[in-house]
């Protein structure tokens, strides 16, 4: 469960007050989600997600998270930008933390997205990845490729605690993939990073809901679309590979961008570099969250089959 911060009911209604929102109604914590503490408030004028940043957030960071959405949403994507208070404030503070008011968006995320869901999803990345090309902020990639080895090496050993042999097959796939990396020569833009079937909203085969942009940065425009295809063409435990889902996230993208042959030839790298990233950023969290806490660990072993999936050359001893 992702609430990590209680805010009281007086603290919510005071809170409100900031803004032109009418008064408190109701509030309850939302289960969803491992980054931040969110919560569904009712007011007496609509519905709203109440975020507060907790510290894989960093304050600093979030004028450009800010910045991005209310970018998108004027171009007419379906993202929801922060409500600004009385004085024209986003960022704000809550019961110590920064929180933001956020627009409330219609939808369900999917557990099991079907080709035409695929292809609307990847219709809609290349629409926002359409309407950044103006987007005058940049930001680095906390999770880009120059931080993967430092964060494998914090691991260490231990990785060989969540499966035996799993350090020596990231070492070495780590070693082959960097390699490979080819920043400079792909174009680059504002992406998502993140996004997974849980964030994006539909109804029936329409999108209706981009969110979670608190992993968004500068980084190769394609390397989006390949984060994308390997959290969606996949079961839950990252076997199952579906291909007309995949094919879907790209034909709904090439609407926007047709891949190059640089892109299609670099799509293989550029999918196992984002299953080295999340196996690994999961491996971390698996590692260094107590079993019995709230929030549910997710498998980071599910990432390293959809690597084996990629290129069965980089995975030989984790089954
Ligand atoms: N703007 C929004 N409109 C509707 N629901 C939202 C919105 N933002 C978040 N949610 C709900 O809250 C859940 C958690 O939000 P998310 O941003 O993914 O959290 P986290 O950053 O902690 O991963 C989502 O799965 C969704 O159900
Ligand atoms: N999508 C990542 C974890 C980030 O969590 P989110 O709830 O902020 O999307 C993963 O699945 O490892």
């Amino acid at each position: 469960m992702a609430v990590y911060t209680h805010v009281s009911a007086e603290a919510l209604a005071t809170f409100l007050l900031q803004y032109d929102v009418g008064e408190l109604v109701s509030a309850k914590g939302i289960a969803e989600g491992v980054e931040n503490s969110n919560y569904l408030v009712d007011t007496a004028k609509g519905r709203f997600i109440l975020t507060l940043y907790e510290k894989r957030v960093a304050a600093d960071d979030l004028p450009f998270f800010m910045a991005l959405l209310d970018h998108l949403d004027a171009k007419g994507l379906p993202v929801p930008p922060a409500i600004k208070d009385r004085d024209g404030r986003e960022i704000k503070e809550l019961e110590g933390r920064p929180a933001c008011l956020i627009k409330f968006l219609p939808g369900v995320s999917l557990s099991h997205p079907t080709p035409a869901q695929a292809l609307a999803a990847g219709d809609a990345m290349g629409a926002m990845h359409r309407a950044v090309a103006d987007f005058p902020l940049t930001r680095v990639n906390s999770m880009g490729v120059e931080s993967w080895r430092p964060l494998f090496e914090r691991c260490g050993r231990s990785l060989d605690d969540i499966a035996p042999g799993l350090y020596d097959d990231l070492a070495f796939a780590l070693d082959h993939v960097e390699a490979r990396w080819f920043a400079g020569e792909l174009d680059q833009s504002a992406i998502h990073a993140d996004l997974f079937p849980d964030n994006v909203l539909m109804l029936g085969d329409k999108v209706t809901g981009l969110i979670d942009f608190y992993f968004a940065c500068t980084d190769i425009r394609v390397y989006d679309l390949a984060v994308m295809h390997t959290a969606w063409s996949f079961d839950a435990q990252g076997r199952g590979f579906d291909a007309q889902v995949g094919d879907a996230l790209i034909a709904g993208y090439e609407r926007h961008f047709p891949l190059s042959s640089v892109e299609r030839a670099q799509f293989t790298t550029l999918a196992s570099g984002s299953c080295i990233r999340f196996a690994l950023s999961r491996a971390w969290d698996w590692l260094n969250t107590p079993p019995d806490a709230l929030v549910v660990r997710k498998d980071p072993l599910a990432y390293v089959r959809r690597l084996q999936h990629y290129d069965p050359s980089l995975v030989t001893r984790v089954a």
